[in-house]
């Protein structure tokens, strides 16, 4: 797997965001790399900087926000160099597009659905309107719609909201995109219509062959979507590894405490929980930002941001207690032995 093409890269990047004379630091010193056709969660609570992250390769940070750190490459292009929204344009929407969790905000409620995918077709690949009609049917298709044909001509409001989330991902794909960015994309969903459309995305990757960057909360999904898991905790990544790692041999107390949280164990065993709140993004974070949750903190957690502690040749964690000096912290019972209570729970889902 690892020896796919590094097809988007981020280095050292850090964003900030100027609110009222302050400074926000949301994303701090990160670097990951997502391969090709490779799907690559991003997990973590809310604030950790997932949607902030993902907005770096599409150009899309708010006025107030900034890279202040950092590169990406998308190929050969260094996407931080991009400026204007014409120099955007050539990217986001048509190498790397973006679906968001609230299809109403992506689609235009007074337009049908079909001159809306349409639309994109003529845009990105310059076909005429009779052409790209045919292609957006063809679209509506492969997403899912019954009788696209008809339903071309109707509006938003006429669909459900797991039919438009369905168009949502038609426009995202007409441009043909080589990166898909989900965000949260099923989490306004009712949890059948959710299933649906994560399997609609496996399926559509299988085809396109475009690599994903998939936020979500739901760590169920992630074991059923995802190749590589970046875990995320105060705009760093504390954690990567690919979806065995992270879910079988983690070693940082925060990716337990979310793993503790997966709802099919909920009913069987006790959870893991860590107190307190993650640090005010305010102020300037000295140590590891984790350490006041730390159950083991050592005197360096408030003075040294951890490194990357490789635990294997795919797997990092950035936590002290994974220095030699460091006290023995075991893992929580409720997550020990994940593999086989995991095989259960989708034997008993009938798969996933
Ligand atoms: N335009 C902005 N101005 C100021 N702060 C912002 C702005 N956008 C995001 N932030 C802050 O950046 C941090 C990271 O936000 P982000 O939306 O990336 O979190 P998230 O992990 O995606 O959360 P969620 O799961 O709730 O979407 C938060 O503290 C948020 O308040």
């Amino acid at each position: 797997m690892s020896n796919k093409k590094v097809i988007l890269s981020a280095k050292d990047i850090s964003v900030e965001f100027q609110v009222r004379n302050r400074t926000l630091r949301a994303i701090r010193n990160i670097s990951v790399d997502l391969h090709e056709g490779e799907t690559l969660a991003l997990v973590g609570e809310s604030g950790s900087g997932k949607s902030v992250f993902t907005k770096v390769f599409t150009g899309m940070l708010e006025a107030n926000g900034s890279v202040a750190t950092g590169a990406v490459t998308y190929g050969d292009m260094n996407l931080t160099d991009l400026k204007t929204n014409a120099e955007w344009e050539k990217i986001r929407g048509s190498q790397i597009s973006t679906v968001f969790q609230d299809p109403m905000t992506s689609l235009n409620p007074i337009k049908t659905i079909g001159s809306q995918i349409s639309e994109t077709v003529i845009k990105h690949q310059g076909k005429t309107a009779e052409e790209a009609k045919a292609i957006a049917i063809d679209l509506m298709n492969r997403v899912g719609i019954p009788e696209a044909e008809k339903r071309y001509d109707e509006y938003p409001f006429q669909y459900s909201g797991g039919m438009r989330q369905r168009i949502v991902i038609a426009i995202a794909l007409s441009s043909r995109p080589k990166v898909l960015i989900c965000d949260e994309p099923t989490t306004a969903l009712d949890v059948t219509i959710q299933a649906q459309i994560i399997a609609l995305l496996k399926e559509l990757k299988e085809e396109y062959g475009f690599a994903m960057i998939f936020i979500t909360h739901d760590l169920g999904v992630v074991a059923s979507i995802a190749d590589k898991v970046a875990v995320m905790y105060s705009g760093e990544i504390i954690e990567y590894g690919t979806v065995e790692d992270i879910f079988y041999d983690s070693r940082h107390p925060y990716t337990w405490a979310l793993l503790s949280s997966l709802p099919q164990l909920a009913t069987t065993e006790k959870l893991y929980s860590i107190a307190g709140t993650p640090p005010s993004l305010y102020s300037e974070i000295k140590g590891d930002a984790f350490a006041p949750r730390n159950p083991k903190p050592m005197a360096i957690d408030f003075v040294e941001s951890p490194p990357k502690f490789p635990v294997s040749e795919t797997h990092w964690a950035k936590t002290w207690l994974l220095d030699e000096r460091a006290p023995e912290l075991t893992k929580p019972e409720g997550i020990q032995d994940l593999h086989a209570k995991m095989v259960k729970i989708y034997a008993k889902e009938g798969g996933a």
